[in-house]
């Protein structure tokens, strides 16, 4: 068992829920079978070149529930709500693949890589590789390992794993237990998700607290509760990379625009810690 045992949160109902889940896929499609289509994907793409430069990156997310506000927006075309994304000019897009909580698939993963040109994760509880491996067979770039989920020797293995198959992870943490873990496995992209996940509560402040903690070189994002330019400006001063949007995106009138402002506020050098005022 990889998975570390919290009982009563709400993670671990979402555990429960993703190894039934994952057991029957499991059974349907062999591991063999899955790295043969891995083998067949295209290419992965460069998430660190997307995620790169002096910018504040955008990871734009489709998201069609959540777990503390359930549905949030139909979402009948996953692909089409990405292009947008792509048109506003974000940088990487998140795919929620989880099924009971989250109301997403590896079909929404797939559709979505046809369909544009910039590297996709696929967001998801993944606790063993055959996940990695069917997050590579669906067109995935980067691939999401939540450390509250793992045990260390585990972590350290789906980390080696991803990278070998051509995925790039992204390390979340909420903790700084979780991130000195995060560090010591080898991370070199860590998420900072400022929902607690056994709670659902945002604390918009976990990040500025635990970044300063994270080594140099090491690419720091920003997740969860980023409402608009203002929050990823602030996000920025206290040294993110980028953030990763989901929510205020999906339920929002013009989700285009809406990354359109994110991007424009990302761009601007003044907001980096390195040239801005903040210094
Ligand atoms: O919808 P929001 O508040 O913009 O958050 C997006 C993203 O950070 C959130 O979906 C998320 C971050 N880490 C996760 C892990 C699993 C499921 C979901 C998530």
């Amino acid at each position: 068992m990889n998975e570390r045992s919290l009982s009563g949160t709400v993670l671990d109902d979402i555990l429960a829920g993703v190894r039934e889940d994952l057991a029957a896929r499991q059974a349907a499609v062999s591991l063999e079978d899955l790295k043969e289509r891995a083998g067949r994907a295209p290419a992965p793409r460069d998430a660190y070149a997307a995620l790169g430069g002096d910018k504040v990156s955008v990871i734009a997310e489709v998201k069609r529930s959540s777990p503390s506000k359930g549905a949030l927006a139909a979402i009948a075309d996953p692909a089409a709500l990405a292009a947008d994304y792509e048109e506003g000019g974000a940088h990487v897009i998140s795919v929620l693949t989880e099924r009971r909580r989250f109301g997403g698939s590896l079909d929404d993963l797939a559709a979505v890589r046809a369909r544009v040109d910039i590297p996709i994760l696929r967001k998801d509880f993944i606790v063993t590789s055959y996940q990695l491996w069917e997050a590579r067979a669906h067109g995935a770039d980067l691939a999401l390992l939540m450390v509250v989920s793992l045990e260390q020797p585990a972590l350290v293995s789906l980390i080696e794993r991803a990278e070998s198959i051509g995925l790039t992870p992204l390390v979340e943490i909420h903790t700084e237990e979780e991130l000195e873990r995060a560090v010591a496995a080898g991370a070199r992209i860590i998420g900072i998700n400022a929902r607690n996940l056994k709670t659902l509560e945002v604390d918009r402040d976990v990040f500025a607290k635990l970044a300063p903690k994270i080594p140099d070189g090491i690419i720091k994002i920003a997740e969860s509760g980023v409402r608009g330019p203002h929050d990823l400006l602030a996000y920025a001063r206290a040294g993110a990379d980028a953030v990763l949007v989901g929510e205020s995106l999906v339920t929002g009138k013009d989700p285009r625009k809406a990354v359109e402002a994110l991007v424009t506020a990302g761009a601007h050098p003044a907001t980096r810690p390195d040239h801005g005022s903040e210094g």
